[in-house]
């Protein structure tokens, strides 16, 4: 194995698999951590990937140590520790706690904060996050349901949520090349930090974040570093279409499910609603009981049974930012989502009954919930649809899944999952 990554939740572990997939490296993605019994995975890099991404520090931090000793145990040499291009983490996150457990875990008193990815509009400039050119406290991140994000300064962040001491690498240093960066980190250690955030506006720049961060033990970020480090990590180049083969999508009966209340998933399910079924999640029949929850699955399985044509049909709880408040406002923020979540868990295994087979969903939480539900134990990382979401087929099962972040993908993104690959 040659990189070992922890992923705070499902479609971050795909988003970054793809990169890797891409650049040539084999790539597994297995869900949570394996028992030491299972078989050893065979690939270039294993993606281990959580669901502790709004979870409380403790059992962040008990997860992310169980998946980085799981992959020492099996030889990993560096270590990835992935969390969303978008920080999704507010003061009381977990990405700051986790870090530095990680960082004693491994031994290692630095790491870096690179959570970049240009090519979906995040990059990090003088330690500012922006999004599609907005500071992220500005973006629609400032009204996800679950990590409000308030403030657009990631060094802020880290020191808000732990003890690390964070320093900056500025994009006019990373522009320099890898020899810079390391010169500036070197700087920053004297000065007494151990952590900081490295600025990346484009891809050149994470390919030089790449090419500086190959030896070292712990890193932590977005996608984008992973590709840079795959290609630095990689001493041969590779074949790209061997390495997807194994993720390649069966082409049998699908359904798209969309959790995300992001502004470009409201966005795509609006698009898509307009040439294929769908049906919209009713949370009152959500929250009353689980009993009710299961009978409410039923039911929308019948539909969805029934609506299965040509095209895929839809179901969604999807909201926009108005909507959404109503319903927080009604029936409590984590109440609401804990419940949606449920629902869809409780659908997805009645679906895969059903006979469905292909699995497109939108959104990090509700990703979780689904593949938890249909029993799937890891992936292989098939072709890429959009930057950072591949099919992916499970390794123990009949099912391909496109497990798509809240604001990834074009518009048409759930019709261009169904086409050709
Ligand atoms: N109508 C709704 N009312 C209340 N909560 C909702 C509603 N629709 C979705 N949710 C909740 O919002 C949360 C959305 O999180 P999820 O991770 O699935 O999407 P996302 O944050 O947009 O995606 P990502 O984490 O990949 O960026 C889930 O907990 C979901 O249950
Ligand atoms: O990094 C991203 O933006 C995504 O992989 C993600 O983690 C959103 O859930």
């Amino acid at each position: 194995m040659i990189l070992g990554v922890i992923a705070d939740d499902f479609t971050g572990g795909t988003d970054i698999a793809s990169f890797l997939v891409k650049e040539g490296m084999s790539t597994i993605q297995l869900i949570g951590v394996p028992e030491a019994s299972d078989p050893t995975p065979d690939a270039d890099a294993v993606v281990i990937s959580l669901k502790s991404r709004s979870c409380p520090k403790e059992e962040a931090i008990k997860d992310s140590v169980a998946a980085a000793r799981y992959l020492k145990s099996q030889g990993c040499k560096n270590f990835f520790f992935k969390y969303c291009s978008t920080f999704d983490s507010t003061e009381e996150g977990n990405i700051g706690p986790v870090t530095e457990a990680l960082m004693k875990e491994l031994n290692t008193d630095f790491t870096i904060f690179s959570p970049a990815l240009p090519v979906n509009g995040r990059e990090l400039f003088n330690g500012y996050l922006f999004v599609k050119g907005l500071p992220l406290h500005e973006s629609p991140m400032k009204s996800h349901p679950v990590n409000p994000m308030h403030d657009s300064n990631v060094m802020r962040l880290v020191e808000m949520q732990s003890s690390i001491k964070c320093g900056l690498v500025n994009d006019k240093t990373v522009k320099t090349g890898s020899k810079a960066i390391l010169d500036a980190i070197a700087k920053l250690k004297d000065e007494g930090y151990n952590g900081a955030v490295i600025d990346a506006i484009d891809d050149a720049d994470l390919y030089t974040q790449g090419e500086a961060f190959k030896d070292m033990i712990l890193v932590t970020g977005g996608s984008g570093l992973g590709m840079g480090l795959a290609k630095a990590l990689l001493t041969s180049s590779q074949d790209v279409k061997e390495a997807q083969n194994k993720g390649r999508p069966n082409y049998e009966k699908t359904i798209v499910l969309s959790g995300s209340c992001s502004a470009m998933t409201n966005a795509q399910v609006a698009k898509y609603k307009e040439s294929a079924p769908s049906f919209v999640v009713n949370i009152e029949k959500c929250v009353i009981s689980d009993e009710k929850t299961d009978e409410y699955a039923n039911e929308v399985c019948k539909w969805a049974v029934e609506n299965s044509k040509e095209k895929a049909p839809l179901i969604y709880a999807t909201a926009n930012p108005e909507a959404l408040a109503k319903i927080q406002k009604e029936y409590g923020a984590k109440a609401s989502s804990l419940a949606i979540e449920n629902f869809f868990y409780k659908l997805s295994a009645k679906l895969k009954e059903a006979g469905f087979k292909k699995f497109i969903i939108a959104g990090g939480e509700t990703s979780g919930q689904v593949t938890k539900a249909l029993k799937v134990k890891g992936f292989y990382i098939g072709p890429t649809i959009a930057p950072g979401v591949p099919w992916v087929k499970a390794v123990n099962e009949d099912i391909s899944l496109a497990l798509k972040s809240g604001n990834f993908g074009e518009i048409d993104f759930f019709n261009q999952a169904q086409g050709k690959f």
